[in-house]
């Protein structure tokens, strides 16, 4: 088996008395695109949280390429390749496509003190920040105030902010919500190419989205995984079909 990108062991997670994550367990290899469903309140977002360090596990282990990343704060996580979408709350809507795209570059790339420097003498900052642009297929908006693009190109955006620091662990929140057909089409489309040869942990609700991206399907219920696998085990697990009966009909609706 090749390494890990992540690896949960034993997370746990309580707010007060309630404990929302009870001991989850998941590896997400090097290179794999994996995607966590499950019900409402299941807690996906606290997972997400966990990772980020956003809030601090109760317990047990996060490890990033082998090594433990429990206590850290988020930007040193961010530091050691891990990058988590937001959505659209971290976009500068006064600034063009390209200025939110270079600033996230700069600040990844460790300019964040020195944004007195000419950007013309920062080249490597151009070369991203035109290479983001390309891959999240915004060039013909680079210069468009963020505040006036399409919902789906703010989505867009919100990705390449996302992956301007060429993380090699991607997370992305449901990035197809709220997005029509043909939108969420693109964006599969665009999440595709982003994250080829990366890792990806996406949490979705979508079906089709989620049969269209992932290698790896992990089930959150009530704060426990309680299956992970290929699509296809995924589908055929009884223990799945009983506890996310609802939902998981319509998985049915795509074969
Ligand atoms: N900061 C917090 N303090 C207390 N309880 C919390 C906190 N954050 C989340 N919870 C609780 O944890 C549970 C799981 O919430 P979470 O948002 O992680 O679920 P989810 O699977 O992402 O849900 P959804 O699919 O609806 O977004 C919920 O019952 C929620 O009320």
């Amino acid at each position: 088996m090749s390494e890990c990108a992540l690896d949960l062991r034993d997370v746990r997670k309580r707010f007060g008395s309630a404990e929302i994550i009870r001991g989850a367990n998941l590896q997400v290899e090097k290179g794999e695109r994996c995607a966590i469903i499950g019900p409402n309140g299941a807690g996906k977002s606290t997972l997400f949280n966990l990772i980020t360090g956003r809030f601090p596990a109760s317990s047990g282990e996060i490890l990033l390429n082998g090594s433990s990343i429990m206590g850290l704060k988020p930007f040193e996580i961010y530091r050691r390749g891990l990058s988590r979408g937001f959505q659209i709350t971290n976009i500068f809507h006064r600034l063009s496509v390209y200025e939110n795209l270079r600033c996230s570059v700069l600040w990844s790339l460790g300019y964040r003190y020195s944004f007195w420097q000419k950007l013309s003498s920062l080249p490597d900052v151009k070369e991203r920040a035109d290479e983001v642009l390309d891959l999240i297929g915004l060039r013909d908006r680079q210069n468009t105030p963020a505040g006036l693009l399409t919902y789906a190109e703010q989505r867009a955006l919100e990705i390449g902010i996302a992956i301007a620091g060429d993380a090699a662990v991607i997370l992305l929140d449901e990035p197809t919500a709220g997005m029509s057909r043909s939108e969420t089409d693109a964006a599969i489309e665009m999440i595709r190419r982003i994250t080829q040869g990366k890792t990806l942990l996406v949490v979705e609700h979508d079906m089709s989205v989620v049969f269209a991206l992932a290698e790896k399907i992990a089930v959150l219920v009530f704060g426990e995984i309680i299956a992970s696998g290929s699509p296809n085990d995924i589908r055929n697990n009884p223990r799945v079909r009983e506890a996310y009966l609802g939902e998981y009909s319509a998985v049915d609706r795509t074969e």
